[in-house]
């Protein structure tokens, strides 16, 4: 069992006490947590041999914030605090800032939420430089409770806490110092010296006692000009995120401190912490960041107890879009990179898009012109296979195009070292087919990156059912080297993602060719939360692509495929999409995506030859019936998903559906979202659509299951039973 949570006090000769937080593995403040913090602030304060206290993390970790394990406890009325802002009045600003002993805070790790509260409640903070310091609530669907909407713009100043609580980002020690949020930086075997020293200093006022962060005014603007930086910061929280209520809420509590003092600031935070930790979003947040982390969790693969291979150098075939934004990923995680192309010009252009990926991270400001430099020297082109004689893996990014693939995959088991790992990109063709005509079946893997490779933070890792735990370990621990987040999946045509959205597409192309606005439909998708339209993103992802997809889907489900030649016209006429600034949109040169009024004619034409009639019904449908007709066939799919196995866990694809397809993490995910809804709702409608446009709506039988049961869809299998 988990012991529990505490904090503990260790007085020295010199008169400081060290008050330690613990509780591994992120030493997160659970409420026992907080208590025995409580308990040992008290007791520093109260002894006489104790002039001044230095605050820490065990093992390196200031601390990762409130006990996020803890939330449903507090969602459900479990806990409560003894009364309305206890923690953070009482405990935190009347005992721990007010105390008459200095307080440092020694930080190293983590100082996120709760525990970068915590630290600026004390009267000076020493960071490590790569300490990282942050309020990450608003990424859970709360505010900061412990202090932090009124501490953090009293020490950086209004604009800059605003910018790293609304994007929920942190800093790191360098920044941190610049910005005045801590007082030094020091490396970490003096961190613990130096913040003693300081505390001392204080005590015996060689240093001055700082004014309690909660009552600074010198790094925060005048009153007219935070009233046009929160009006700028409402506007902004508007367009970046319309369907959430929580990041205005927590502008109105900044402002609410800023206009009737920090108290009143406090107070509303509580209040408001309160409301929003029992909101849907939060709710659906939380599940998603325990998701996210369940997928670094296989069953009968992460329980093996084996030890992740340590992969050096990668080569990837094929320097086109997806291969050279895999390279980038790579190269920015300090991978050597082998980069083979069947010429010079594609390779040199690889090379290019690969120089142009990372002068963009440089022009953003996020990468050192050293690193870049550093990340280039990392790469190596080539055009033939010699140099793959020493490589810990390949990852081919070749187009979708089969017997290419096999032949590349024989070519790979004869030049590449027998540990080597042959992992396929591709994101539709079965793997099986793929690596038939080797025997290296074992180490053959599916490494499934979404386009910008770079950017996108999803890495679906598809296993066969000869590949070998061995190798899944090395590809989650390579995932999380890379910044990605793993799902891992069983191999099939489309594997987890595609397979799911390809029933999107389909049923929006239905719905047009049924009378529905097409430009109604992506907007009403966007306007739900998703980042753009199912016909949108067809432009984006090239008609060519969208075709060769379909074809894939045609084999292997024949059965509910829905028939459409709209795409196929649009092809013929080379309205190819966003690269031929012609598909469903049309685009500027700044490639900014206009309606297209010509569209019709391709839309009657298909409507014509498939001889489908007119739903008037279609062309006046809501939102809301727009988002459901759309996105239930998904649903549909992933519950296909989870029957057959390729999904061990719902929760794997709500990660999926969020991370690789765009879908709202506030709804949690697409099982999540559509079990808020329930199953019977869903079955329902199916069933009465496919009543009305034909099969294609069909709900599979594990959806009608778990509807006839009035049971969750995310109440899985028996994973016994699933083929993982
Ligand atoms: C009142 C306050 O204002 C409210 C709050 O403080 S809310 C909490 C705010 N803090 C956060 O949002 C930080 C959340 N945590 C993180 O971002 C990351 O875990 C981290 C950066 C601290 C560490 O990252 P990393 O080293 O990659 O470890 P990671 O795999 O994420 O977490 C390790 C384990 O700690 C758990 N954990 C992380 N933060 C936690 C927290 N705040 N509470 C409870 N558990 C936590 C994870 O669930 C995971 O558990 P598992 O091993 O059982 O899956």
């Amino acid at each position: 069992m988990k012991s529990k949570g505490r904090a503990t006090i260790e007085v020295g000769a010199d008169g400081v006490a060290v008050i330690t937080i613990i509780n591994p593995p992120v030493n997160s403040l659970s409420l026992d947590v907080l208590n025995s913090l409580k308990e040992t602030v008290e007791e520093a304060l109260r002894r006489n041999d104790v002039k001044a206290v230095v605050m820490t993390g065990y093992h390196g970790k200031f601390s990762g914030g409130f006990d996020i394990s803890s939330f449903a406890d507090l969602q459900q009325g479990k806990v409560a605090q003894p009364k309305p802002g206890y923690i953070s009045v009482d405990m935190l600003t009347d005992t721990v800032e007010a105390s008459r002993k200095p307080l440092v805070a020694a930080i190293d790790g983590h100082a996120l939420g709760g525990g970068l509260e915590i630290a600026m409640c004390c009267h000076a903070r020493i960071s490590t430089p790569n300490a990282q310091l942050g309020l990450p609530e608003l990424h859970l669907g709360i505010i900061p409770g412990f202090g932090g909407t009124q501490r953090l713009p009293r020490l950086v100043g209004l604009a800059k806490s605003l910018e790293m609580m609304l994007t929920a980002k942190s800093v790191k020690g360098e920044e941190a110092l610049d910005i005045g949020l801590v007082d030094a930086i020091v490396s970490p075997n003096q961190l613990l010296g130096t913040a003693r020293k300081w505390a001392l200093d204080i005590w015996e006022r060689k240093r001055p006692w700082n004014v309690a962060s909660l009552h600074r005014t010198g790094n925060i603007e005048s009153l007219d000009e935070a009233k046009e930086i929160l009006k700028l910061a409402r506007a902004q929280a508007l367009r970046i995120a319309p369907n959430l209520y929580h990041p205005l809420a927590y502008i109105d509590v900044v402002e609410e401190g800023i206009v009737s003092g920090p108290r009143a600031g406090l107070i509303k935070e509580y209040e408001t912490f309160e409301l929003l930790v029992r909101s849907d979003t939060c709710k659906a947040l939380l599940h998603i960041f325990f998701a996210q982390r369940g997928t670094m969790k296989v069953p009968g693969v992460t329980d093996l107890g084996l030890v992740p291979r340590h992969l050096k150098k990668v080569a990837i075939l094929g320097g086109g879009l997806m291969g050279s934004g895999i390279a980038t990923a790579l190269l920015l995680s300090n991978y050597h990179v082998i980069l083979k192309e069947v010429n010079d010009k594609f390779l040199e252009a690889g090379i290019e898009k690969i120089k142009g990926n990372l002068q963009s991270i440089v022009n953003k400001g996020k990468l050192s012109q050293e690193k870049f430099e550093k990340a280039l020297y990392l790469l190596k082109g080539t055009l033939d296979y010699e140099s793959f004689r020493d490589v810990d893996m390949v990852i081919e990014a070749v187009t979708e195009d089969l017997s290419l693939k096999q032949q590349i995959f024989m070519d790979l088991e004869k030049y590449c070292p027998p540990h080597c790992i042959l992992a396929s990109n591709s994101s539709t063709i079965n793997l099986k087919l793929i690596g038939e005509k080797t025997k290296s079946q074992d180490r053959i893997i599916g490494a499934h990156f979404f386009s910008p490779a770079h950017v996108m933070p999803l890495l679906e890792i598809v296993r066969t059912q000869k590949t070998s735990p061995q190798v899944i370990v090395d590809l989650l621990d390579f995932g999380k080297k890379i910044k990605k987040t793993p799902a891992v999946v069983r191999n099939c045509t489309g594997f987890a993602v595609n397979r799911m959205f390809f029933p999107c597409t389909q049923s929006a192309l239905l719905l047009v060719e049924h009378g529905a606005d097409l430009y109604c439909i992506d907007r009403a998708f966007t306007k739900f939360g998703m980042p753009m339209g199912p016909f949108r993103m067809c432009d984006l992802i090239g008609v060519g692509v969208a075709m060769a997809t379909e074809a894939q889907f045609v084999l292997s489900m024949p059965d509910r495929i829905y028939k459409s030649l709209l795409i196929s016209l649009m092809q013929q006429d080379k309205r190819l999409g966003e690269t031929t600034r012609k598909g469903f949109y049309i685009y500027d040169e700044r490639r900014k995506a206009k309606p297209d009024p010509e569209i019709k004619k391709y839309i009657d034409k298909a409507r014509e030859i498939s001889g489908v009639s007119i739903d008037p019904k279609l062309a006046k449908l809501s939102d809301k019936d727009i988002v459901e007709m759309i996105s239930f066939p998904l649903v549909n799919e992933a519950c296909r998903l989870l029957a057959e196995g390729i999904a061990v866990k719902a929760a794997d694809l709500d990660i999926a559906s969020v991370m690789g397809m765009g879908f709202p993490s506030y709804r949690g995910g697409i099982i999540y979202w559509a079990d808020t809804l329930g199953s019977k709702y869903i079955c329902s409608r199916l069933d009465e659509w496919a009543r009305m446009y034909g099969n294609f709506f069909k709900p599979c039988d594990y959806l009608a299951e778990k509807a006839a049961k009035g049971v969750p869809l995310s109440a899985t299998t028996d994973p016994a039973k699933s083929r993982l």
